[in-house]
């Protein structure tokens, strides 16, 4: 049973702008994600494309962004406690108590719930199910832990032709397979791919998986034609994601349909859970990641003032320091 005075819910930009605020705040941190990588969505459905409207960026990359909040929480050394889902809020002594996935309990001074979307769970491969090896990912954290590697991309959207794109310079080979004729990807991106060494396969679907223990090969066959044998050692499957709250919705949260209601102070109906990010709604939301930052600091000052209640709720100016 581990002790923080903070427990962050959710790794996306809102929970990884908290880590920052409450280290700020001289709290210290537990950031919790179900997802074994930080960074929600950018990070699973688009790590590779341009965000204009993050202030102060007029642009920036999806994975940069994500690699600049881990570290700007880092000089207050935030626990990361990824690939674990948050279970179960109870209470002892008045102070929440988060159950984990792998069974581990957190008691937390406060706890902030930045949840997004929920669990995300990947659509499987159907193939995959039958195939008990290694070598099948869901998203691509970083192009180069793939370089040298003969590599199959499942899918026809932007996530898809985002990842042809970043690993086609570094992977031996880079092949993408897509059931239909027609890629739901944007046309730029398509073209760009089709001018690479990509090989681009429509019509067709992965059939069957070699390997033992890692997978060596795919078989795919276009539609009314042959099986063709590809010798490939990761498949990317890049079918999309579902979402649900998941056991967040157990935990007596006031909901909106999938979403958490707070008041201007981020403060959910529950004493100590407060909320920040996609997850919350109030007259007016807008799900932006410029939205979710701020939240997430308003979300940690009044947790400050939660766990102490002779904190002030204006943290002083984080210039002050320099
Ligand atoms: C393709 C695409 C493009 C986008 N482009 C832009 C853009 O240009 N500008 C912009 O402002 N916004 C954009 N967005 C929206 C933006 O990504 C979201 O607003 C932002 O990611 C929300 O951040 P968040 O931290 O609230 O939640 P998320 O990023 O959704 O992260 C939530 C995290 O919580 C985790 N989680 C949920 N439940 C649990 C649990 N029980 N236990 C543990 N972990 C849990 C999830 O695994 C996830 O990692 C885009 C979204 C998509 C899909």
């Amino acid at each position: 049973m581990g002790e923080v005075d903070v427990a962050v819910v959710g790794a996306g930009p809102a929970g990884l702008f908290a880590a920052y605020y409450a280290g700020f705040r001289g709290l210290s941190v537990a950031v919790v994600d179900a997802l074994p990588e930080p960074g929600g969505q950018i990070t699973a459905m688009y790590p590779e494309k341009l965000i204009h409207d993050v202030a102060g960026f007029p642009a920036v990359k999806g994975r940069d962004l994500v690699a600049n909040l881990v570290a700007q929480a880092a000089p207050y050394d935030p626990r990361y406690l990824l690939g674990a889902r948050a279970e179960k809020l109870s209470y002892a002594d008045g102070r929440p108590v988060l159950g984990l996935a792998g069974g581990e309990q957190l008691t937390c001074g406060a706890v902030i719930v930045t949840g997004g979307l929920g669990s995300f769970t990947p659509r499987p491969l159907p193939v995959a199910d039958q195939f008990a090896g290694g070598g099948i990912i869901y998203f691509v954290p970083q192009p180069t832990d793939l370089a040298g590697r003969d590599v199959l991309i499942v899918g026809g959207g932007d996530s898809a032709f985002d990842w042809a794109c970043a690993l086609q310079p570094l992977a031996r080979s880079v092949t993408l397979v897509h059931r239909r004729e027609r890629f739901r990807a944007h046309a730029a991106t398509v073209a760009r791919v089709l001018a690479t060494p990509v090989r681009v396969v429509v019509n067709a679907e992965v059939t069957r998986l070699h390997g033992d223990g890692v997978v060596t090969g795919a078989e795919i066959t276009v539609r009314g034609g042959a099986a063709e044998l590809l010798p490939v050692d990761t498949v990317v499957a890049a079918l999309g994601f579902t979402a649900d709250l998941g056991p967040l919705a157990e935990w007596g949260l006031r909901l909106d349909r999938r979403h958490i209601l707070v008041d201007s102070a981020m403060a959910t109906n529950l004493p100590r859970v407060f909320a920040a990010g996609d997850i919350t709604e109030y007259p007016g939301k807008v799900r932006l990641i410029a939205t979710g930052f701020g939240e997430a600091a308003t979300a940690v000052n009044n947790a400050a003032v939660a766990i102490d209640p002779s904190a002030h709720l204006f943290p002083g100016h984080s210039s002050d320091g320099t």
